[in-house]
């Protein structure tokens, strides 16, 4: 009797094991890279809740609905009696949820919360996560996030994306098809080199790729489960981490040179294999040394962008639009001093030139305009390395290190701090910017909060409060005067849902920099004038949805009127077209329109009691 029940068991089993195997090869084959990808046909949206049953259903946390199933859906899906009794509505779930996360004190464990959210019941956390970005941006990203990538060895749980790994090189491609998601349309990939300003964190920089695309969901609605966090494990110069017991790294050096480069392009090469070739792949917190070149040398192979290069250009430059509306100066009448001339500054500076180029002078004329400095001093021309774009700003002067000098005799107008120096705008420094203009701009762009070149409340202080600033991590208000100023927080999170979502959606092979221009006009645009009277250069965080969705529209535009776009036949209304493809955090249906009961139930139970509306008997 034994023998013949295992036997019965097993043939179960194999009949459930072929069906995955079947409705595995069924996604392929809808998913079929060599033809054109079609938006109806991703495995998402094809994925039938109820065919995933029991505990099963509960488990999976696209599926998950936590106590928000009703009672046919619970008979249905065979989950009758794993719950208690009580029907949930998502709304009264959310309203659980705000209070468990206000019971928290620490960031770090509001954070974990989320994280475990994330893990159990997908549509809740992003509803969650979308309806209150004002407070929740600050934990699933900087600067909770760089916390959490400090800790990432001791709070790391489940897999949320890929740990790829020097020593998979030759066998990239393999490693990635071990991604169970067949249609992949973004990646966010760092090699955890330069994570925000806390340097080299290894493998534990994966907590950056992981937070940036859940603002791909939460702040343009990209569907889930069409991204892809990475983490390219080349070993860690942190000599600390080395030895942290805690690491979950490889324990060895950085590999770079030709080693490096063979595994990166093998990488791009896997990508592209496995997901095609305009699957987005956004490098984030990379090096300075390896940010650019890379950037140069697949902008025009791949479908890439650099978010701390391009993206951060775009949200600065944005700011500066705003700061038009106070200062009535045009861009190309501002004068540039950058504290800091790596990534983030050169991409800044780059799309300033190009701003200012529209504005009618020319390129010289503008790169004139921009003085910069880092740990070495001011920019010169006989320094004896300069760093990518450098050589465009570098000027005949002597290598001066004197900030507080520098800035009283280039008497900028604008300041910008993308040096992961946490305080470096002095005072002295504040007080010198108010001395030379009526409406100093001061940008202190350096993440997270204890590497912000200041704080909000000294950047109003010490200029008598006629500052226009930003930083890059949020401030609490400013009291100055009497008065209450909410600052803007001039990061990057503005522009790369947008951007990315346009170009997933229209299909465009290369990104061109006019998207980040369009970007940062967009969101400019965006910025209100009680915005402006706040003190705010920025739209408040809870409209970027809003603005990834214009910014995606206008990208959309462009890509179809100059055969960029890829995705045919071309959407009459682009608006409306992309709003057809956006993720919808809300619950849906677990069983089909067509469900009926079935004759004879197994499970004999009262309907519904439909009087409360939360019982379930
Ligand atoms: N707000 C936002 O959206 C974004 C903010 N950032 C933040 O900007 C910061 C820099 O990022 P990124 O440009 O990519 O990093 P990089 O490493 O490319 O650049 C850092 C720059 O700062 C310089 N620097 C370091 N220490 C000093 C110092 N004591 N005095 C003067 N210059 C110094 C470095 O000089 P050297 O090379 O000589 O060491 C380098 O030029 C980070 O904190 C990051 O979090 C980045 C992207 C987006
Ligand atoms: C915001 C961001 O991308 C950074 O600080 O690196
Ligand atoms: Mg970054």
């Amino acid at each position: 009797m034994f023998a013949a029940f295992s036997k019965s068991l097993s043939a179960t089993r194999t009949l459930q094991i072929n069906k995955a195997v079947l409705s595995e090869s069924l996604r392929f084959s809808l998913c079929n890279k060599d033809t054109k990808r079609d938006y109806h046909e991703v495995v998402g949206d094809v994925l039938t809740p109820s065919q995933v049953m029991g505990i099963d259903h509960l488990r999976d946390p696209r599926l998950n609905k936590g106590l928000g199933f009703t009672l046919a859906e619970r008979q249905a899906l065979g989950i009758h009696g794993l719950q208690p009794a009580r029907y949930k509505s998502q709304e009264e779930q959310l309203e659980l949820c705000k209070i468990s996360i206000e019971n928290y004190q620490e960031p770090l464990n509001k954070y974990l919360y989320l994280s475990e959210l994330h893990d159990r019941n997908e549509k809740l956390f992003f509803r969650l996560l979308s309806e209150n970005i004002e407070q929740l941006l600050p934990i699933v990203y900087t600067p909770t996030v760089g916390l959490a990538c400090q800790r990432f060895g001791l709070i790391y749980r489940r897999p949320h994306g890929l740990f790829i790994t020097i020593n998979d090189k030759g066998h990239v491609y393999d490693v990635l098809r071990n991604w169970p998601e067949p249609d992949v349309h973004a990646i966010v990939v760092t090699d955890g080199e330069r994570i925000l300003g806390l340097g080299d964190l290894g493998a534990c920089g994966m907590g950056i790729p992981i937070g940036k695309l859940a603002l791909y969901t939460a702040l343009a609605r990209i569907k889930p489960h069409h991204c892809l966090p990475i983490c390219l494990d080349v070993g860690t110069d942190n000599e600390a981490l080395l030895e942290d017991p805690t690491y979950i790294g490889l324990r060895q050096k950085r590999a770079r040179g030709a080693e490096y480069d063979e595994f990166l392009d093998e990488f791009m090469a896997a990508i592209v294999k496995r997901y095609g070739q305009d699957t987005l792949i956004q490098f984030e917190d990379f090096g300075n040394a390896n940010a650019f070149r890379l950037l140069e040398k697949y902008r025009n192979k791949y479908c890439t962008f650099n978010d701390d290069i391009q993206g951060t250009a775009a949200v600065a430059l944005a700011g500066l639009l705003a700061s038009n509306r106070k200062t009535g100066k045009k861009i190309s009448e501002q004068v540039f001093l950058f504290f800091g001339a790596g990534g983030a500054a050169l991409g800044i500076a780059d799309l300033c030139v190009k701003a200012m180029e529209r504005e009618g002078i020319s390129e010289a004329e503008a790169r004139n305009r921009i003085w910069m400095m880092d740990i070495d001093g001011l920019v010169v021309k006989n320094r004896s390395h300069l760093l990518g774009h450098q050589t465009f700003y570098a000027k005949d002067h002597s290598p001066e290190k004197d900030f507080l000098k520098l800035v009283n005799e280039i008497r900028p107008s604008v300041l910008i701090g993308a040096s992961a120096t946490g305080g470096a705008f002095t005072p002295d420094i504040l007080h010198a910017m108010a001395s030379i203009n009526r409406h100093p701009i001061v940008f202190a762009l350096s993440n997270p909060t204890a590497k912000a070149e200041c704080t909000a409340q000294q950047a109003y202080d010490h200029t008598e409060g006629r500052v226009i600033f930003c930083s890059g991590s949020p401030f609490p208000d400013v009291n100055y005067d009497g008065k209450v100023y909410h600052p803007g927080q001039g990061n990057n999170a503005y522009i790369f849902p947008g951007v990315a979502l346009g170009v997933i959606l229209a299909g465009i092979h290369h990104i061109i920099e006019d998207y980040f221009i369009i970007a940062a006009q967009t969101v400019a645009d965006n910025v209100k004038e009680e915005d402006l009277a706040k003190g705010s250069l920025y739209p408040p965080l809870g409209y970027i949805n809003e603005c990834s969705l214009q910014i995606a529209s206008l990208i959309l535009k462009d890509a179809y009127k100059n055969g960029k776009a890829t995705v045919y036949p071309e959407p009459e209304d682009k608006r409306k077209f992309l709003e057809s493809k956006l993720y919808s955090h809300f619950y849906e249906d677990s069983l089909p329109k067509t469900w009926t009961w079935p004759e004879s139930p197994k499970i004999k139970t009262r309907p519904l009691q439909r009087k409360t509306k939360t019982t379930v008997t």
